[in-house]
């Protein structure tokens, strides 16, 4: 007998399956995962756009998280679209009650299709109150920006820059993705010891739906197997582009697809189980 490690998503679902909620579980099962979620939000959404937002009620999203987390025990948490203030609010306090081990939170601000996915005031909330308690967040460029109320990194330099200046804000660590340079795709890690640029080939696709709920959510199944940050960013960026190169011949939906989760997960490196 033998228990699977477990990461409970707290995040949005996307009704066409390319992010949010559907994208964190095929992830998390694609690196040998048992996935829980606590839903925050319905979206209605296609590979078109984001048609309709309703939020969840916070105390629901709070009874989906405590019993998942007396069951299920997860051993890494992530969040995403977090629905609304008084949602963000109760995270944080979960958060602070330790009953978010090892929380990966995705900042999600808008969507790849352009439409705006949080307000501001969930967006203080999340700065201020539920960032402090992260083990990485996975900002992208905009979302960088936005936490730290400046414009979007134009350099490598700014990245950098922006990947440490998180840090002030009290998570443990920060990944600040798609940052792009001569056709190259740049990631920064920044921790309180040292910061790591990874780059990679721009990978040619329309279909990059969900490249950064699977991002971090893949983080989090890395966690979840014992692996140190490091080693799960390194693994996560490994499985997302597999995950695009895959996609590149796919025809799915009629406008941005999502990105294959059903990439060969054998390329991707697992932790010890801990
Ligand atoms: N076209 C691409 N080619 C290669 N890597 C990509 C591409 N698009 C996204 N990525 C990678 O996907 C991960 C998620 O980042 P990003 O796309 O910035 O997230 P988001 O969906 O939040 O904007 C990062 O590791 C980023 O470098
Ligand atoms: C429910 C939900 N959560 C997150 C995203 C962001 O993902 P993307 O930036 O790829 O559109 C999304 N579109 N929908």
């Amino acid at each position: 007998m033998r228990t699977p490690p477990v990461a409970l998503t707290v995040a949005g679902s996307d009704s066409g399956g390319g992010a949010g909620i559907q994208a964190d579980l095929a992830t998390f099962a694609a690196l040998g995962v048992h996935g829980a979620s606590a839903v925050t939000a319905v979206t209605v959404q296609d590979t078109r756009g984001v048609h309709a937002i309703h939020p969840v009620p916070s105390d629901v999203v709070v009874q989906q998280v405590a019993v998942v987390v007396s069951d299920l025990a997860p051993r890494a948490t992530k969040t995403g679209m977090l629905g609304d203030a008084a949602t963000a609010s109760a995270l944080a306090i979960l958060a602070a009650d330790g009953l978010l081990p090892r929380l990966v939170v995705d900042p999600v601000l808008v969507s790849t299709s352009g439409h705006a996915l949080a307000t501001h005031d969930v967006l203080a909330v999340m700065r201020d109150d539920l960032l402090p308690h992260a083990a990485v967040i996975t900002p992208n460029t905009d979302e960088a920006a936005a936490l730290l109320g400046c414009s979007p990194a134009a350099s490598l330099r700014d990245q950098t820059d922006q990947a440490r200046r998180l840090l002030e804000l009290g998570c443990a660590a920060a990944v600040v993705t798609g940052g792009v340079d001569a056709g190259a795709r740049l990631d920064v890690l920044a921790t309180p010891t040292d910061v790591q640029v990874m780059a990679g080939p721009g990978i040619d696709t329309r279909n990059d739906h969900g490249t950064g709920c699977t991002f971090a959510a893949a983080v989090a199944a890395g966690l979840a197997h014992g692996l140190t940050v490091d080693r799960a960013v390194t693994a996560a960026r490994a499985f997302v582009r597999a995950a695009l190169t895959e996609s590149v011949q796919w025809r799915l939906g009629r406008g941005r697809g999502p990105v294959s989760h059903l990439a060969p997960s054998s390329t991707v490196p697992r932790g010890e189980s801990v």
